[in-house]
C-alpha cells in the first residue's frame, strides 16, 4: 500500500452501540484518485465506517483520520462531499437554492449550473425539492454533494431508487469525476455496480474488512466456474458426476457450477459429439462475495470454538 497517497484511514477501529459491535478492529485506507466500493451484507458496518470518517461519531478505540487530520476538523471536512442514505432537507426550498446554500459553506465551490450539469438536473433547478420524485431527489442530493468541489466524495448507496437510465447517468458522472482527479467511496448492495465502477473493492463483514482488492482479484478467490451448453446429456447423469457442485437447466441450456471446468468440458464433449454453444465463465462478483463472507464466517466460528 502506498501510504503517500492515503487520504483517509481507519486503523484498528472499534465501535459499539450498547451491546452491538458495529466495528471490530476495522482497517481501511482510501487513496487519492481511486474509486473504492464498500460492499457487505446489511449491518456489516459500512455506514458506521463512513460516519466515523465524516466525524459524525467517535470511535471507541483505534485511529480515524481524514486528510491526516481529525475528521471533525473543519479544514478536513471542507475537502469532502457527502451523499447519505437519507437526507432531511428543507422541503420548501427550490433545488437551485439548496445547491447554492450548500455551496456557500465551502471555500472553493462549484457553480450551481456546473453541479446541475454534472448531476443531470438542469431542468429541475426551479422546482421545489418536496415536489420531486424519489429518484429526482436522489440526483439533487448528488448535485449538493458536488457543490463544495470535493476532493473526496462519500456516496452511501447513491443509486437506491434510481431507474436504469438515471443509474447509468450517475455511473458516468462518477467515472468523470474520478477521471478529473476526485476520489470516491461508494457503499452499495448492487454487485454489478462494483463491477461497472470500482477500481478496488473492500468487502466488510461483522465490522471488519474480510477481503479487498480489484474486482478481478476478488473473483479469482473463487474457484467455481460456470459451464453452459446445449446438450443431449440428461441432467440427472450430469448431477451424478463427482466434480459437479450444481447442475440445472436454464432456458433450455445445461448450466453447471464446478471447480473442475476442464475435466467436465472434456467429459461432456466425449459423451455428446453434438454439444453446442459451449461457454465457460469465471464466477461473478456476486458468487465471490457470497463465498468470501461465508469463508470469513467459518473462520470466525472456528476461532470462537478454539
Ligand atoms: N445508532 C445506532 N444504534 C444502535 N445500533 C446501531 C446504530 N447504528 C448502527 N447500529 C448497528 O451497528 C451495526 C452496523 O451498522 P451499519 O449501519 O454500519 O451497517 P451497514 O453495513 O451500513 O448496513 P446496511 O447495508 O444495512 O446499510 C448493525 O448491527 C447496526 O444494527
Amino acid at each position: 500500500m502506498n501510504h503517500d497517497t492515503c487520504i483517509a484511514r481507519l486503523e484498528g477501529v472499534h465501535k459499539r452501540y450498547g451491546a452491538v459491535t458495529a466495528l471490530d478492529g476495522i482497517n481501511l485506507d482510501i487513496h487519492r484518485g481511486e474509486l473504492l466500493a464498500l460492499l457487505g451484507p446489511n449491518g456489516a458496518g459500512k455506514t458506521t465506517s463512513i460516519g466515523l470518517l465524516l466525524g459524525l461519531h467517535r470511535a471507541d478505540s483505534g485511529t480515524v483520520s481524514l486528510f491526516g487530520r481529525d475528521p471533525q476538523d473543519i479544514d478536513a471536512r471542507r475537502r469532502i462531499g457527502v451523499m447519505l442514505q437519507s437526507a432531511n432537507l428543507p422541503p420548501t426550498l427550490k433545488v437551485r437554492e439548496l445547491i447554492r446554500v450548500t455551496a456557500s459553506y465551502y471555500p472553493r465551490p462549484r457553480t450551481v449550473a456546473e453541479c446541475a450539469t454534472i448531476a443531470g438536473i438542469t431542468d429541475l433547478l426551479e422546482r421545489r425539492y418536496v415536489a420531486l420524485s424519489g429518484g429526482q431527489q436522489r440526483r439533487v442530493q448528488f448535485a449538493m454533494a458536488l457543490a463544495g468541489h470535493p476532493e473526496l466524495l462519500f456516496l452511501d448507496e447513491p443509486t437506491t431508487g434510481l431507474d436504469v437510465g438515471a443509474r447509468q447517468g450517475l455511473w458516468n458522472a462518477i467515472r468523470n469525476l474520478v477521471a478529473t482527479g476526485a476520489s470516491v467511496v461508494l457503499t452499495m448492495h448492487y454487485l454489478e455496480e462494483a463491477e461497472a465502477l470500482a477500481d478496488r473493492v473492500s468487502v466488510i463483514a461483522r465490522g471488519r474488512v474480510v477481503s479487498e482488492g480489484t474486482v478481478d482479484a476478488l473473483r479469482a478467490h473463487v474457484a467455481v466456474r460456470r459451464i453452459r451448453c446445449l446438450t443431449a446429456v440428461p441432467l440427472d447423469t450430469v448431477q451424478a458426476w463427482p466434480e459437479v457442485e450444481d447442475a440445472s437447466m436454464q432456458q433450455g441450456r445445461l448450466v453447471i457450477a464446478t471447480q473442475h471446468a476442464e475435466v467436465l468440458v472434456r467429459r461432456l464433449l466425449a459423451v455428446d459429439a453434438g454439444l453446442a454453444e459451449l461457454e465457460v465463465q469465471r464466477a461473478g462478483l456476486a458468487e465471490a462475495f457470497t463465498e468470501i463472507t461465508r469463508d470469513s464466517e467459518a473462520a470466525d466460528a472456528a476461532r470462537e470454538a478454539a
